[in-house]
């Protein structure tokens, strides 16, 4: 079952989330010297970098950055995640290595070929976990008005990928089509994902990823086999959720 932790407003939600990535930070380094990361773009990295990105808690020169799902565009598109996290987060670090940030393959994204850029970022994962199937310290994923996370969009046939680690897709219903996206086994091997989304425009799919679990919406398919997911959403995100949806946050 997720954890909801809904928050008062914006700026509670970016300090809630950037504790919790301190700690998970702080736990993950302990244990294995380093954090793998993988973050969506969207509205996401600027709720996470608001307190993050000047906390001075966190050892950031541990942190290996991916991306949970990427447009082919080119790095200085304003619809690329990569530039999203830059300008968010990266550029406000020095701390973070540049070797240690995995960004989409940019000739490839250019050229909006995604199925050599899809290949080339699966490289990227197999690389850096050893052959070993993907399993990030931590996942943070945005959910569209649809229910999408990553690139995985309804009734997409993605959502049934089983071999790739990374595929393409040509037809995204979310422009641009063209994109990169991790597949479900490595979503689902992840350690901890957590969700992050805000705004009266999210509420109804809220409530229905929460409370209505039969609708098996792409979100609802996030099910870590050895991981806790997470929600953390303000309250204008979580109106429709009844009260006992929702856990007072702990850390
Ligand atoms: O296209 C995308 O959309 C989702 C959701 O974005 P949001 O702006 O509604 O938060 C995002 O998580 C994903 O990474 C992105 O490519």
């Amino acid at each position: 079952m997720p954890i909801v932790y809904s928050f008062a407003n914006g700026d509670a939600l970016s300090s809630g989330l950037n504790e919790f990535v301190e700690k998970v930070s702080r736990d993950a380094i302990a244990d294995h010297g380093h954090l793998s990361i993988a973050i969506s773009g969207g509205s996401l990295p600027k709720i996470l970098s608001k307190d993050l990105a000047h906390n001075k808690n966190v050892d950031f020169s541990k942190w290996h950055i991916f991306w949970a799902d990427e447009r082919c565009v080119s790095h200085t598109n304003a619809d690329s995640n990569y530039l999203e996290v830059k300008k968010s987060l990266l550029d406000h670090i020095p701390q973070i290595r540049q070797e240690n940030i995995y960004a989409i393959h940019e000739k490839f994204a250019s050229e909006k070929d995604a199925e050599r850029a899809a290949v080339d970022y699966e490289e990227q994962l197999k690389k850096f976990f050893k052959n070993q199937l993907p399993s990030f310290d931590l996942l943070l994923l945005g959910m569209g008005p649809d229910g999408h996370c990553c690139s995985l969009f309804p009734g997409h046939p993605l959502l049934e990928e089983k071999k790739r680690l990374v595929a393409p897709i040509f037809d995204s219903p979310k422009p641009p089509p063209e994109r990169i996206t991790l597949t479900y086994p490595v979503v689902n091997n992840s350690k901890l994902v957590v969700f992050v989304t805000a705004g009266d425009g999210k509420k109804d799919m809220v409530q229905q990823i929460i409370e209505q679990p039969e609708m098996d919406l792409p979100c609802q398919r996030v099910k870590p086999t050895n991981g806790q997911v997470y929600w953390f959403i303000d309250h204008a995100a979580a109106a429709k959720l009844r009260k006992e949806s929702c856990s007072e946050y702990k850390l």
